[in-house]
């Protein structure tokens, strides 16, 4: 039994991107049922009007909370084992596996994700205020990194892939679930190679060539130690955010 994700958003045609590869394929499949919705369908006005200028005054435009109340109360499904409303925002936490884990098992136990795509310069506070004071609803304020995007949509695309392939089903082979970046003890991944075994006067390790499992086990986690201590030192002093291991898809 899986659960249901939901984007509402004024640019629906940004996550068309959900309708291909893996994603695609699993709502195809109906591992996952994923509803984009317009959030001026909620609007009462000719103009369809979603925004309006700050209190306190300042550049840009404000969302309504008028209109994505109204929206969010009529995509929130009343009978769902949980709901998650994660709204994208500059000053979120900051988006971990764990998070993607985390939502991973709620999905995969029937809960419903809810993702508000903001524009402009944000969303009227009192939004997440509200859903905030309610039982049945978890708020999550969350953000993709310490640079500024102009919507919340490219954090919903990315958030919504690194929950979709941990459901059982959707990812091919599960092994390759394990031996991830931010999976194995918490390390970056090793280099990897294909054929042919020469290319442009660059040769293929020899250990990868040389059928020792054993050997070409150790020369992984040798390279995966050295690029995290080179490039994510955090990941091994344990400084970062910690990094939940990925053993396995989350169990249905
Ligand atoms: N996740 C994430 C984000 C965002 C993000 C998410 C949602 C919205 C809704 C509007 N804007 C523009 C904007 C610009 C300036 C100040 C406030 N808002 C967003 C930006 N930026 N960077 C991230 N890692």
């Amino acid at each position: 039994m899986s659960g249901r994700i939901d984007v509402l958003t004024i640019f629906p045609g940004y996550l068309a991107p959900l309708e291909l590869s893996l994603v695609g394929k699993a709502r195809r499949d109906g591992l996952l049922d994923i509803g984009v919705h317009d959030l001026r369908d909620w609007t009462s006005d000719r103009h369809r009007t979603v925004d309006d200028t700050p209190f306190g005054g300042g550049a840009g435009m404000v969302m309504r909370p008028d209109v994505w109340g109204d929206a969010l109360d009529g995509v929130l499904v009343a009978d769902s084992p949980s709901r998650t409303l994660l709204v994208p925002t500059p000053a979120g936490a900051r988006m971990t596996q764990a998070l993607a884990e985390e939502l991973a098992l709620l999905v995969s136990a029937g809960g419903q994700l809810v993702f508000a795509c903001g524009r402009y310069e944000g969303i009227d506070a009192r939004v997440t205020e509200h859903y905030s004071g309610r039982e049945d609803v978890t708020v999550r304020e969350i953000s993709l990194g310490d640079y500024v995007l102009n919507g919340g949509e490219v954090a919903a695309l990315v958030v919504i892939e690194a929950v979709a392939r941990l459901l059982p089903g959707v990812i091919g082979n599960p092994e390759s679930l394990v031996e991830e970046s931010h999976g194995a003890a918490g390390l970056l991944e090793y280099p990897v190679y294909t054929k042919p075994p020469s290319w442009r006067g660059l040769d293929v390790p020899d250990v990868l060539l040389s059928g020792d499992h054993g050997r070409i086990r150790s020369w992984r986690r040798a390279r995966a130690v050295e690029r995290t201590a080179l490039r994510r030192p955090d990941l091994i002093t344990g400084q970062g955010s910690p990094q939940i291991r990925l053993a396995r898809p989350v169990d249905a």
